[in-house]
Parts: structure tokens; sequence; C-alpha cells
């Protein structure tokens, strides 16, 4: 009676889940996360216990075929929409389709050569292995493209671990004590229901979990770029900065303000959609020449900023002498038709400055250095308060 109300419990949990996940997931446009494949998993899985609950023990029918390729078709379903979840692009429908053909096909084999007991301990022994296979994925995913949700992955690698453990426990209890290890109201099967509808309550907030950190960062990764250069934008470089000035190893850091000579004239020229290929032109020299740990932005127009951390003035008048001299040298096929283009940057450096507040002071500085460049002739770099450099 107790298995009967925790199988009935767990139904329930997965098939409301199966639908809040796929409510989920239709409200993600493009990517979804994983969240179809996971609504998927818990449908079969749910369907899989409907079945249990109107057979009742086990038997060998074509309910019962059924019940145990869905059982083991949810594992894979929920092991491929973590795929999805880390950016794999992997197809649902023909790996669970094979799966599902080849292990009815497989429980034909084994019922009629080994027997009923192979058949329920074949079931046990392929989920241990399955979820076996999700913790190793899990552990793999910490260590490589999941670093950023560590504690998240092991609280995830920890819970399948114990399904893991008890589907490998009742292979063993199948082998030594056969079917009666199935009886519904046995302590171990009682234990197990426990177990599967505490995951069945616990995983899916814990996995809505998952996709809200996923959205809410790259919500804020494309509130901190410039969406045309994919440079950081002002509030990009305001949230590093103080980030880099929070940390007990900061060094003053100096701004450099570039701004694309006579830009006007290119757009003029050109039309305004080469004017942007300039823009994306000149933000790939600056994120290919600046030193890791350095910031790169775009603060609109044609105006573009480079923060050196962690660097002395000579230093940073190298820096601005090799980004200047770059987009100068280097050529840029605009056009299929015409010539490729050249264009050339003025730079305003700043003082060196100590904390994110003063962000706006060194861009004024270096403003003014500009100013001073672009009146002395352009294509020039030009410190605040001191002589032209170059
Ligand atoms: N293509 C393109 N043009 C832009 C963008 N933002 C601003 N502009 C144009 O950039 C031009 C800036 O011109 P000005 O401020 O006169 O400066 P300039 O022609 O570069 O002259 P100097 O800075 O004095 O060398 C304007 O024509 C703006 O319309 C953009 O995102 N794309």
């Amino acid at each position: 009676m107790v298995a009967t109300v925790l199988v009935g419990m767990l139904c329930t949990h997965l098939m409301c889940f199966s639908v809040m996940f796929w409510l989920v997931s239709k409200r993600l446009h493009g990517k979804k996360m994983g969240m179809n494949f996971f609504a998927m998993g818990n449908l079969l899985l749910g369907c899989a216990y409907v079945l249990q609950l109107a057979e009742g023990g086990p038997a060998w029918s074509l309910m019962s075929v059924v019940n145990h390729s869905l059982t083991l078709a949810s594992p894979v379903a929920y092991w491929l929409g973590a795929m999805r979840f880390f950016g794999h692009s992997v197809p649902l429908w023909r790996p669970l389709l094979a799966v599902a053909a080849l292990y009815s096909a497989a429980q034909v084999l084994v019922q009629w050569s080994l027997g009923p007991v192979a058949r329920y301990a074949m079931l046990s022994g392929m989920s241990a292995l399955l979820f076996l296979a999700m913790v190793v994925t899990v552990v793999y995913g910490v260590r490589t493209f999941a670093k950023d949700l560590y504690a998240e992955m092991v609280f995830f690698a920890l819970l399948i671990t114990g399904i893991c453990a008890l589907n490998a426990f009742k292979f063993m209890k199948l082998m030594h004590g056969g079917l009666d290890a199935l009886r519904m109201d046995g302590s171990f099967q009682v234990v197990f229901y426990i177990y599967m509808t505490s995951l069945a309550t616990v995983l899916p907030p814990s996995i809505i979990w998952l996709v809200l950190r996923r959205l809410t960062d790259e919500l804020r990764g494309i509130a901190a770029r410039d969406p045309m250069t994919q440079l950081l934008n002002r509030r990009g470089l305001t949230e590093a900065l103080q980030l880099y000035f929070n940390s007990r190893k900061a060094v003053p850091a100096h701004l450099l303000m570039l701004d694309v000579d006579h830009f006007k004239r290119i757009n003029d020229t050109y039309g305004h959609h080469i004017g942007d290929t300039v823009l994306c032109h000149v933000a790939e020299v600056l994120r290919g020449a600046v030193r890791r740990g350095d910031l790169a932005g775009r603060i609109g127009g044609e105006e573009f900023l480079v923060i050196c951390l962690d660097s002395d003035m000579q230093g940073v008048s190298h820096l601005a002498e090799r980004l200047r001299s770059a987009i100068e040298t280097q050529a840029i096929a605009a056009t299929d038709w015409g010539p490729p283009l050249h264009c050339t940057v003025t730079i305003g450096i700043s003082s060196p400055f100590s904390g994110a507040e003063a962000l706006e002071a060194a861009m004024r500085e270096a403003d003014e250095a500009l100013y001073r460049g672009k009146a002395a002739g352009r294509n020039r770099t030009e410190w605040a308060g001191h002589a032209l450099i170059s």
C-alpha cells in the first residue's frame, strides 16, 4: 500500500514537472537549454511508473516490455538534455527510438534464453550503468565546460550516485533473491521509491535554477557588451574595473581613448555599412593587440577605450603605439569591388588612476589629450598633461 502511494506520487511529480519543463522550453525561443529533453525524460519515466502501477508486480507481457524500455530510455533523454544544456548539439528522437527498439529486442532475447529474473536484473544493471555514465559526465563537466557551476554539479553528481547505487543494489538482490526482491511492499522497494520521489521533487527545481542562472548570466553579458563589435560597453567596462580594483593586488590603471580619424568621410564616401565594417575591424585589432586581462571597449560612435591594468607608463606608451601602427597598416577588405580601405586613429592617454569611480575623470583627461592629438594632425598618441609622444 505504502509503495503504491509512493509510486502514485512519483508519477504525479514526474508528469507535473514534465509539463513545467515543456512550458519553460516553449518560452525559450531558439536555445532551449535541454528543457524539452528533460520534459521527455520525465514523461517517459512517468509513463513507465503508470504501467508499473497497472501491472502490479513482475510479469511477462507487452506492457512490461514497454515499461522497461521506457524506464531505460528516460535516463538517456536526461543525459541528452544535459548535453544540450552544455551547448552540445545532440538529437533526441533517433537515439531514443534506437535505445527503445534495441532494448525491447534484448528483453525478448534475455527472457527466452535466461528467464524473467535476468530480464529484471538487466534493467537494474543497465540503469545503474547509465546513471554511472551520467555521474562521469557531470564530473567531467565540472572540470571542463561547466566550471562555473561547480557547487550545482557536485550536488547533481551526489544525487545521481544515489540512484546508481540503489539500482546496483537492486541488481545484486535480484541475482541473489530472484523476483522476490521486487515485491512492491518489500523494505528495499519502499526505500527505492522514497528516494526516487524525493529526487523527482528536488531535481526539477534545481534544473530550473540552472537554467535561470544561465539566462541571467547571458543577459548580464548582453548588457555589458556593444552589440556590433562585441567589445565591452561603458557598463561592462565599469563592472570589470570594479572587479579589478576590488582585488588587493590591483595597481593603478591607464586609459587609452581611441577615435577613428575622419570617420565621417568614410561614412559619406562608402556608406554607413562600410563604416560599420571599419569599426568592427578596429575592434578586432584592439581585441588581438591588448594583453590578457586588459579591457577593450566601445563607448559609442567611432570612439573606443582600452584600459591597461597592471602596466607602467612605458608599457602603456608601447601599447598605444602598437595599436596606432597596427590600425594604420592593416588593410580593410570592406568591399568586393574597390581596393582595400585604410584608416587611422588618434589616441589620448590618461594619467594613472585607481578605482572604478575615477573612470569618468580618466575619460575626461584622455579625451582632452585626444582632442590635442586631433588638433596636432591626427594619427598619433598623446598623454594627458604631457608632451606629444609620437
Ligand atoms: N557607420 C557608423 N557611423 C557612425 C556610428 N556612430 C557614429 N557614426 C558616425 O561617425 C561620424 C563621426 O564623425 P565626427 O564626429 O565628425 O568625427 P570624424 O569624421 O571622425 O572626424 P575626427 O574625429 O575629427 O577625425 C558621424 O558621421 C556619425 O554619424 C556607427 O555606429 N556606425
